[in-house]
């Protein structure tokens, strides 16, 4: 990486540090090492380790100011940079016009600090992002026109002051929209159906569907406090009126108050794809109680455990608000149901008074200590990505180890690749899709959490679950017990003693990406699918690797084969040789924009 590129970086994170210059916090950034050779913490560079494609600095304290002037002015950096993520620091200031030179720039993340001042309009010239997040800061003033961004795909501004009204959008192109508690005025913009009340609320100014106040009873109130001063009193009808009004006022006043308390709980809360359901499974119990029950997570079922010694220690809730109140007891006296019994337990679908559906983990062999495995879920619960489905709850003590997560209602990858009918859905694109949607948040996770050591240890295609809107969402991330996460659960490999827990996972991860190539079972008839790939390759009879359904669309086979070579690469014997999960997650996103791009050029 060049010099002028090492200077800049740096003097850009001593501004984030520190709005005083006292503290500095890049001991792991210094001029005498090189960013993408030397691994600088937050920085993911390309394959070729020589640009810097991503800066991922969330949760560090940096209480400094964002200068994005200097890192976008300069071009060595504007030309790679894809990722820029600083949520949930404490870094005030405002974003500066020179934003608008990072035109590479895919995901802008600036959630969750103290920044200030108007948006630069300069944001409508990010072409290529997909991801915008100014939610939970200070920023007022107008919103720019974002509307000719057309790969937006989500955009977060909740709480902030921002006000005027809210410019059209591409509301289809749209999967997450949310300006709620705001300052936001006058009608929404046609949103076809695609959002819901709950991203529009708490801005009482506004007005039209999807919220209950509609623009004609705002334009109605005017004119009706127009000629009731040009008259003596109020007649009857218009008493009836205004009374009609007030209610409904009062109804509304009501619902943002209750919205506000509830906002200053969710502030915090990181928005998760996987978090959707248990909002709307809580009112969808008609469905759920219909469901069978094979048997029940009763104190009989937790034989080894004593009745009292699990009422004696309480559930540790962890996703607040969602599972605030629940309590031990509920998922005891609730009907479970028996999923499946897998190398880390047995899991149970337990449904809850409220409605709500979960699933129960209850663990086997985890050998370590209470306090260990207390502090392995205080620490996944610290790092979170969007698509690792988080825990909601766990209880420990000598006995038991039970994890609660949301039961997820569209089955697993393993389901829709291998179950009957075959879903014709699921075409190349969406494969292509969702194996870079996993490869990012692996990439994540082994980021945040290479220090602890904690990889997902059983990364499978049947823990890849999908959510309500067909999006992937990991499961089980890191509650393999670590011993258990260390030995190599894959014949062959090469290595003298453990290989590493996160080589295991890109192992996992291109045994998964085979099947999604091939469609087929990991094991079949005795033959392993691994071997299986590699022979025909080396036969050089390539083409008869891939799932026929995809030869049938046909899907660029040149992107195949592209995939195809990361899966091989990642399923190399010798743990060392794999690619790391950043490196394999860029790769990928590369095949997907090159078949992105030829979509566009199709069409
Ligand atoms: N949160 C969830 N919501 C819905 N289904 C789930 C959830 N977690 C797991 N499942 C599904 O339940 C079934 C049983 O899960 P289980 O974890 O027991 O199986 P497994 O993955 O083979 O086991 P293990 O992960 O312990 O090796 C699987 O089909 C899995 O896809």
């Amino acid at each position: 990486v060049e010099e002028e590129v090492k200077t800049t970086l740096i003097s850009f994170l001593e501004k984030l540090s520190s709005s005083n210059g006292q503290q500095n916090n890049t001991t792991f950034w210094t001029q005498d090492t090189d960013p993408c050779k030397d691994s600088w913490e937050g920085v993911v560079c390309d394959p070729s380790k020589e640009h810097v494609r991503s800066l991922l600095l969330d949760r560090h304290n940096f209480s400094g100011t964002l200068d994005a002037a200097m890192l976008c002015k300069l071009q060595p950096l504007s030309d790679y940079l894809t990722v820029l993520s600083v949520d949930g620091n404490n870094i005030s200031g405002g974003i500066a016009f020179e934003v608008g030179n990072c035109t590479h720039l895919t995901h802008l993340i600036v959630s969750g600090n103290q920044l200030s001042g108007g948006l630069p309009s300069s944001l409508a010239m990010l072409n290529n992002l997909k991801r915008l997040d100014i939610s939970n800061n200070n920023f007022s003033g107008e919103l720019p026109n974002l509307s000719r961004i057309s790969g937006l795909n989500v955009f977060f501004a909740q709480n902030n002051h921002l006000s005027g009204q809210i410019p059209r959008f591409d509301f289809s192109n749209l999967a997450r929209f949310n300006v709620s508690f705001n300052n936001f005025s006058g009608p929404i913009p046609y949103v076809g159906g695609h959002f819901f009340a709950d991203s529009f609320i708490g801005n009482p100014e506004l007005c039209g569907n999807p919220l209950p106040k509609n623009c004609s009873s705002l334009a109605l109130d005017e004119k009706t406090e127009e000629t009731e001063e040009s008259k003596d009193g109020p007649s009857k009808d218009q008493i009836l009126m205004y009374s009609g009004y007030a209610a409904l006022g009062l109804i509304v006043v009501l619902f943002v108050i209750f919205k506000l308390c509830k906002r200053k709980k969710t502030e915090k809360k990181v928005d998760s794809v996987c978090d959707l359901e248990a909002t709307h499974n809580v009112t969808d119990k008609s469905s759920i109680v219909s469901s069978e029950y094979k048997g029940g997570l009763s104190k009989s079922e937790l034989s080894g455990t004593s009745e009292s010694g699990l009422a004696s220690q309480s559930l540790i809730v962890v996703a607040r608000p969602v599972a605030d109140d629940l309590k031990f007891e509920d998922l005891l006296r609730a009907p479970a149901e028996l999923l499946g019994r897998g190398k880390n337990g047995s899991l149970y679908k337990v449904v809850l008074d409220n409605g709500m559906v979960v699933v129960v983990k209850r663990l086997k062999d985890w050998t370590s200590s209470s306090h260990e495995f207390k502090q392995r879920m205080e620490r996944l619960n610290q790092v979170k990505h969007s698509i690792v489905l988080p825990h909601l709850a766990f209880y420990t003590s000598k006995q038991e180890k039970l994890l609660v997560y949301e039961y997820q209602h569209n089955g697993s990858l393993f389901k829709l690749l291998h179950g009957t009918p075959k879903s014709k859905a699921f075409d190349w694109t969406k494969r292509l899709g969702l194996a870079a949607a996993v490869a990012d948040a692996l990439a994540y996770m082994h980021q945040e959490l290479g220090e602890d050591g904690i990889a997902h240890g059983n990364l499978k295609s049947s823990n890849i679950l999908l959510n309500i809107n067909m999006e992937p969402c990991i499961s089980e991330y890191g509650i393999t017990a670590i011993d258990d996460q260390n030995s190599s659960s894959f014949a062959g490999s090469v290595d003298a003693g453990a290989p590493d827990a996160f080589k295991t996972d890109v192992y996992a991860f291109g045994v998964i990406l085979l099947e999604l190539l091939t469609g087929k079972l990991v094991k079949s008839d005795g033959v392993d699918l691994t071997d299986w790939v590699q022979s025909v390759v080396r036969e050089e009879w390539t083409g008869e690797v891939f799932d026929r359904f995809l030869i049938s669309e046909y899907a660029s086979e040149e992107r195949m084969v592209n995939l195809l070579q990361v899966a091989i690469k990642c399923i190399n014997r010798s743990a060392e040789a794999r690619p790391s999960m950043n490196q394999v997650s860029l790769v990928i996103n590369s095949i997907k924009e090159e078949e992105e791009k030829s979509l566009i050029y199709e069409a």
